[in-house]
C-alpha cells in the first residue's frame, strides 16, 4: 500500500522547505539546476518566493543584500561545483560586508568525491568554502536537515553578522523519513541574534573618554545601520551635539542634511578630531587605517593622534589597526542604548569652536559642490546628472539608491542625499563592481520599494544580463547607467594604435536596448532635462527601466577617490 505509505513520510526536499519555512524565510534567490531543479519547484509550490536569475553571483548578491536588508538571513541555492564557484563570491562579498546570508549548494556524494571517481561536477565544495565564510556545514542524513538548517541561520546572524555556506550532497533530497519523526527534527531557532549587552565599566570609560573630548566624532558605520537601532543612535548623537561622519551605507541613520551631519567636512574632522567614537564601523582602507595625512599624521606611516571608541560587536575588532583606548563590546543597540542612560543631565555639547570650524568648511563646500551641480552641461558631468537622482531621492526617501562604479560611485556617495536608514546599498567593504542588479532585484523583492539604481557603464557590465530577471518579475528597478564610454573615463588610447585601450567600450553605446530587448522601458538621456522626465516617469510607473545617461567621457579620474592605490601613483609619490 505505497499511496498511504508514500501520504506517511516526508523527503529530504520537503524538510528543507520546512526547515526554512518554520524559521520565517520565505524568499530563495537561485538558479536551477541538477540536483536543485526539483527543490525550487517544490518550494514554489509550497508557497515560497522563488527568484530565479542568469548568474549565481548575482543570485547571491541578492541573498546578501536580502539578509542586510531585512536582519534575516538571505538564501541563495546553486547547483554543484560550476554554480558553487559562481555563488562563492558572492558568499565572501557578503562574509566582508557583515551581510547575513547562507549559500545553499547541491553537491557530489562524499564517497565518490572523497576516491576522487569523477562525479558529475565533482568538487569538495565544503573544504573551498570554509575559508572564505563564517561558517560552512554538510548534511548527510535526511534527519540532520533541521539541526543544519538551524546551525546555518543562528551562525549567519549571531554576533558579527556573515556568510555561511550548507552543503546538501544530491542523494539527500530524496531520502524519506516519516513524516512525524520528520517534523520532530526541525528545529525553530530561538533568538537567532541574541543581544550583547556591554559591561558597565566600559561604558563609562567611553562616557568619560567622549565627555573629556575638545573635538569629539562619531563615524557610524554599515553596522549601525544594520543593526537596526535607529532611534537610540538618533539620540545618542542629538543628545551629546557630537559632530557625525556616517559612512556610505550609514548614510540615512540620521538625513544627511542634519546639522551635526560632518560628511561635508570629512577631512577637516578626520584631520582634526581628538576622541574618534567608531559605532559599526571599522578602521579598515576606507578611514585609511587611522594613518596618514587623512588623520592629520605627518607620514603614511604615522598614526592618528586621536583616541579611539570602538562600539562593535566583534570583541577582535578592537585594536585592529590602532590601539583602542574605549572598546564597548556588544550589539550596537544594546551599547547605544546604556550610553544613552550614562550620559547624565550635566552633559557639556562640544565647544563651539570646534562645531563652528565644522560648519563654515560644510558651508563652503557644499556652495562649492552646488555651483558644480547648477551647471548645464551637454554631455552631462557626473555632478549635472547626480544632481537629478540627488532631488529623486529628496522627493522620495523612501526609494532605496544601489550605487557602483568609480567616479559613479564616488560622486554618488558624497553629492546624492540620503534622509532614511538602509536605503543605500552600495559596492560596500570590497569595492566590488557587479553589484548592482542583484541588489536592485533583492531591494525591490524585501521591501517592495522603488529601486534606482545608479551603475557605472563598466560596473553594470558585470550584471547586465539580470535586466531579464528584473523584467521577468516586473520589478520597480529603474537602471541609469552612467555611460562615459569606459572604466573611470572614455579617452584612453593604446599607443600602438592596434586594438582599443583596455578601458574603453564601444563608443555611444545603447545600453537602453537591453531593456528594452526583454519588455522594459528603455531611454537614452543625454540632458539634466531628459535625465529628469525619464527618472519621474520610471518611478511614478514603477515598470523596470534603463536609462543611458549620456556622460561626458573625459570628466572621470582613474580609480575615482582611491586613484592613489594604482601602484604605479604610489611609485610617484
Ligand atoms: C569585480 C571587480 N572587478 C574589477 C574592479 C576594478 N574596478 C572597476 C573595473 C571599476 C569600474 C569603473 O568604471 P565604471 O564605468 O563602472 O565607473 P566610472 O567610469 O564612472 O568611474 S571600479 C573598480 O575598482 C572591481 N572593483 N571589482
Ligand atoms: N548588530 C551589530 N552590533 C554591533 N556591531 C555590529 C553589528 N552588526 C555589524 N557590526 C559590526 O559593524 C562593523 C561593520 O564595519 P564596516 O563593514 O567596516 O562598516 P563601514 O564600511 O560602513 O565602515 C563590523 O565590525 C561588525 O562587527
Ligand atoms: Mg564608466
Amino acid at each position: 500500500n505505497e499511496v498511504q505509505a508514500a501520504a506517511e513520510t516526508t523527503d529530504g526536499f520537503h524538510l528543507v522547505i520546512e526547515a526554512l519555512k518554520l524559521n520565517g524565510i520565505d524568499t530563495i534567490y537561485a538558479l536551477p539546476g541538477i540536483p536543485i531543479t526539483d527543490f525550487l519547484r517544490m518550494a514554489q509550490a509550497e508557497g515560497m518566493k522563488v527568484i530565479s536569475f542568469r548568474h549565481e553571483q548575482h543570485a547571491g548578491n541578492a541573498a546578501a543584500a536580502h539578509g542586510f536588508l531585512t536582519g534575516k538571513p538571505g538564501i541563495c541555492f546553486t547547483v554543484s561545483a560550476p554554480g558553487f564557484l559562481n555563488g562563492l563570491t558572492a558568499l565572501a562579498n557578503a562574509n566582508t560586508n557583515c551581510f547575513p546570508m547562507i549559500l545553499v549548494s547541491g553537491s557530489s556524494e562524499r564517497e565518490i568525491v572523497d576516491l576522487q571517481q569523477g562525479d558529475y561536477e565533482e568538487m569538495d565544495q565544503l573544504a573551498i568554502a570554509k575559508p572564505l565564510c563564517k561558517a560552512a556545514f554538510r548534511v548527510l542524513h535526511a534527519e540532520d536537515i533541521g539541526v543544519g538548517i538551524a546551525r546555518a541561520i543562528r551562525s549567519a546572524v549571531s554576533g558579527r553578522p556573515g556568510g555561511v555556506y550548507l552543503d546538501l550532497p544530491a542523494k539527500l533530497f530524496a531520502q524519506t523519513l516519516p513524516k512525524d519523526v520528520g517534523r520532530k527534527s526541525l528545529i525553530e531557532v530561538v533568538d537567532p541574534a541574541p543581544k550583547q549587552i556591554p559591561a558597565p565599566d566600559a561604558v563609562s570609560r567611553a562616557i568619560d573618554l567622549l565627555k573629556s573630548a575638545k573635538k569629539p566624532l562619531v563615524i557610524l558605520g554599515k553596522g549601525a545601520a544594520y543593526a537596526r537601532a535607529d532611534a537610540e543612535i538618533r539620540k545618542f548623537i542629538e543628545t551629546t551635539g557630537v559632530p557625525y561622519l556616517p559612512m556610505s551605507m550609514a548614510k540615512g541613520l540620521l538625513p544627511d542634511t542634519h546639522p551635526q551631519c560632518a560628511s561635508a567636512a570629512r577631512s577637516y574632522v578626520l584631520a582634526e578630531a581628538d576622541v574618534v567614537m567608531l559605532v559599526g564601523a571599522r578602521l579598515n582602507w576606507l578611514l585609511s587605517h587611522a594613518k596618514g595625512k587623512t588623520w592629520g599624521a605627518a607620514s603614511s606611516k604615522e598614526t592618528s593622534k586621536a583616541k579611539f571608541i570602538q562600539v562593535d560587536i566583534s570583541p577582535t575588532e578592537a585594536d585592529s589597526n590602532v590601539a583602542t583606548a574605549a572598546p564597548v563590546i556588544g550589539d550596537i543597540g544594546s551599547c547605544i542604548c546604556a550610553m544613552n542612560a550614562a550620559i547624565g543631565s550635566s552633559w557639556q555639547k562640544p565647544p563651539s569652536d570646534w562645531t563652528g570650524a565644522i560648519a563654515d568648511r560644510k558651508d563652503k563646500n557644499l556652495s562649492k559642490m552646488a555651483e558644480n551641480m547648477a551647471k548645464d552641461t551637454n554631455p552631462m558631468t557626473f555632478q549635472t546628472a547626480l544632481s537629478v537622482i540627488k532631488d529623486k531621492i529628496k522627493e522620495r526617501p523612501d526609494a532605496i539608491l544601489v550605487n557602483e562604479g568609480a567616479n559613479t560611485l564616488d560622486f554618488c556617495r558624497s553629492i546624492v542625499d540620503m534622509y532614511e536608514p538602509r536605503k543605500r546599498i552600495d559596492v560596500g567593504t570590497w569595492g566590488i563592481m557587479g553589484i548592482g542588479m542583484g541588489y536592485s532585484v533583492a531591494a525591490a523583492v524585501a521591501t517592495g520599494k522603488p529601486v534606482i539604481a545608479v551603475c557605472g557603464d563598466s560596473a553594470f557590465g558585470f550584471s547586465g544580463m539580470e535586466v531579464e530577471t528584473v523584467c521577468r518579475y516586473n520589478l520597480p528597478v529603474c537602471v541609469v547607467v552612467f555611460n562615459n564610454n569606459g572604466i573611470y573615463k572614455g579617452t584612453d588610447t593604446n599607443p600602438r594604435g592596434t586594438e582599443v585601450a583596455p578601458t574603453v567600450f564601444v563608443k555611444d553605446a545603447k545600453y537602453e536596448l537591453m531593456m528594452q530587448a526583454f519588455g522594459g522601458v528603455g531611454v537614452r538621456a543625454a540632458s539634466r532635462a531628459e535625465l529628469r522626465a525619464a527618472i519621474d516617469e520610471a518611478v511614478s510607473s514603477g515598470k523596470p527601466t534603463l536609462i543611458n545617461a549620456i556622460i561626458d567621457e573625459t570628466a572621470g579620474t582613474e580609480s575615482g577617490r582611491i586613484t592613489s592605490l594604482n601602484p604605479a601613483m604610489a611609485r610617484k609619490k
